[in-house]
């Protein structure tokens, strides 16, 4: 075999699984599992503040929500070929001590801009309980929930403008936001997922994802096929594994346990759960 992997120095077999095969009706199907994760809570979410793509840290509660989300993974037997995630370190670092606890460090991680949280462009850095207070709850609910209506861009000289950080250098000036509805952010992760991604896993390899609430809301919006309309309800938890099976086509297979109108089933206490995803969506009252 020919493969150029050297991860143990010399030609080895590629790091890829046979998917499992499962037959229903008498047909042979093949299934593939998929795990995401939104990262834990950050300082900024503590804060209650619009982050988009501002770069802050995990909160330490934060960090042990990552852990416990790496811990139910292990507990449930779930192991991963390769991880995903964006270029921030709340995201970043939920990936590392997920990975920690399952003791799978060493699986290749990849970095991707297009994983990045929505932008969240003039609002970024306004805590969101003022910004209702100030522009009221109805504008600031389309602001955060709307499918393609964008908050109000930032300033070109602003240090919101990815074009001024370092960290962007290498992404073509047309590809970075002033802000971004969530059918935009959509539409910049789904290059991602259909040219990267959804081949890997149709290839048979167990990815882990470690995004951001809104990514993930644009990702599962995709998968589960979800309107433009019910999206808006939608929150996703911080530090959760949300797990999905999906058939040959990537269309997920429903499970008994998922909140719709997801697919997919979160693991861990479902009561605590559904409590998590009601303190997001009351971040502006
Ligand atoms: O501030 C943000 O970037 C996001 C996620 O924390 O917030 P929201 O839930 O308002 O989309």
């Amino acid at each position: 075999f020919t493969s150029q992997n050297s991860f143990l120095g010399r030609a080895v077999r590629p790091a890829v699984s046979t998917p499992a095969r499962s037959s229903s009706n008498s047909e042979l199907c093949m299934k593939y599992t998929l795990v995401l994760v939104r990262h834990g809570e950050s300082t900024w979410n503590n804060e209650n503040k619009f982050t988009g793509w501002y770069d802050c840290p995990l909160s330490e509660k934060g960090e042990g929500e990552a852990r416990e989300g790496g811990r139910l993974l292990k507990e449930q037997g779930f192991t991963f070929d390769k991880a995903y995630t964006s270029t921030l370190k709340r995201a970043i670092k939920t990936l590392w001590l997920c990975l920690e606890e399952l003791d799978l460090m060493y699986i290749p991680i990849i970095n991707n801009w297009r994983l990045n949280e929505r932008h969240y462009g003039g609002l970024q850095g306004l805590n969101k309980q003022e910004t209702v207070d100030k522009h009221g709850k109805d504008q600031v609910l389309i602001w955060r929930r709307s499918y393609d209506i964008p908050p109000p861009p930032c300033e070109e000289s602003s240090v919101h403008y990815p074009g001024n950080d370092p960290m962007y250098r290498l992404v073509a000036n047309e590809d970075l936001p002033f802000t971004e509805s969530l059918k935009m952010t959509e539409e910049r992760f789904l290059v991602e997922w259909s040219a990267i991604l959804a081949p890997e896993i149709l290839h048979g390899e167990k990815l882990l994802i470690a995004a951001h609430g809104n990514t993930l809301r644009a990702l599962v919006k995709h998968l589960d096929d979800i309107s433009a309309d019910e999206i808006c309800e939608l929150n996703i938890p911080t530090g959760v594994p949300l797990v999905y099976e999906l058939d040959e086509n990537l269309k997920p297979i429903p499970h008994p346990d998922a909140i719709a109108p997801l697919k997919g089933r979160y693991l861990g206490n479902q009561a605590a759960i559904k409590e998590r995803i009601g303190a997001v969506a009351a971040q502006t009252k």
